[in-house]
């Protein structure tokens, strides 16, 4: 049985149950579940917290889980990003009080106040900076108005955190995060237990599901190739006759962001019967 950690609050806890149900895996129907068994997909969950899953499958005890690549790097556990899963993108900044320091190599002698200590006393040391760490659990930004520090290291997804507490970003920032899926570090590369390989693929296919929709038109024959390249898809569009001779049918994956430009200008073009439909599940 293949023996997965998912994170169980926070920021990461809903999208990732939200994912591994789409992957078509059972979930917790009650968040005091502490371990549930998917016996049809041979897979067993593991709900624990963000911070703790890196240790967890560092020590070979998980064989993968979920979490935060800065939760990763932080916990300096030996284990390793296999793959990117597009939710819960962040990234992790310098803020201070307006008009104070303005880049991490004017902090020295100051203190900085982060729940990722571990991740910023490595950036510290990279810039040869001397400055001391306070390590606090949450809520950082109260740090600076009670006097704990005077920079913090912080999440920031919108910025809306930092401005209502009255502080602003600086410097470039320490590093950029979102969640991924985690494997003991020390594999050579290609993915070996089919079991995982299997799981990757279903995530992949989640992703697949979300980011495109399949696009469907009519166009006249001398005009396909114009209308390929608005639509090129993935490998390569299927272009199939009609009974009406002068008339192809096109079917290709298109960006589901792109999606409405896409329609007008195919429409523009002379291309009819234009749909757009959403992929359920997918394995490429
Ligand atoms: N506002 C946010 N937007 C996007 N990602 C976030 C946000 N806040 C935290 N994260 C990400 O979620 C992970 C942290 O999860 P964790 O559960 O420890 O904290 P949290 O979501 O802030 O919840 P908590 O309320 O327990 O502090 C990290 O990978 C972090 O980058
Ligand atoms: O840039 P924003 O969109 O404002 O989001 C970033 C904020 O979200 C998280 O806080 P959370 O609400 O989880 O509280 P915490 O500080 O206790 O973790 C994070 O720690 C930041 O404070
Ligand atoms: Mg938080």
């Amino acid at each position: 049985m293949l023996r997965i950690a998912v994170p169980n609050k926070g920021s990461l806890s809903e999208p990732a149950a939200a994912m591994l149900h789409e992957a078509g895996y059972r979930q917790r129907k009650d968040r005091r579940e502490l371990v549930l068994i998917d016996a049809d997909n041979q897979v067993e969950f593991f709900y624990l917290r963000p911070r703790d899953i890196a240790i967890y499958v560092g020590s070979g005890r998980l064989d993968i889980g979920i979490t935060g690549r800065d939760l990763l790097l932080d916990s300096g556990a030996e284990a390793e990003e296999i793959m990117e899963l597009g939710f819960a993108a962040s990234t992790l900044r310098y803020a201070t009080r307006p008009g104070t320091v303005r880049d991490v190599r004017e902090f020295g002698g100051l203190s900085i106040a982060t729940s990722f200590a571990g991740v910023v006393t490595a950036h510290l040391a990279e810039h040869g900076v001397d400055a001391s760490v306070v390590h606090l659990d949450g809520a950082v930004e109260t740090a600076i108005q009670l006097g704990v520090a005077e920079v913090i290291a912080d999440v920031v997804e919108t910025g809306t955190t930092l401005r209502n507490a009255g502080l602003e970003i600086i410097g470039e920032p320490i590093l950029e995060s979102e969640a991924v899926v985690i494997r003991r570090a020390g594999g050579d590369g290609e993915e070996e237990d089919p079991k995982v390989r299997q799981f990757l693929r279903r995530l992949q296919g989640v992703l697949v599901a979300r980011r495109y929709v399949m696009m469907d038109y009519d166009i006249r024959a001398e005009l396909v190739d114009k209308a390929v390249s608005l639509t090129p898809g993935l490998e390569s569009p299927t272009v199939s006759p009609l009974h009406d001779q002068g008339w192809v049918a096109v079917r290709s994956m298109v960006p589901v962001q792109d999606a409405q430009r896409i329609m007008d200008e195919l429409y523009e073009l002379g291309a009819r019967a234009i749909l757009s439909t959403g992929i359920h599940a997918a394995r490429l």
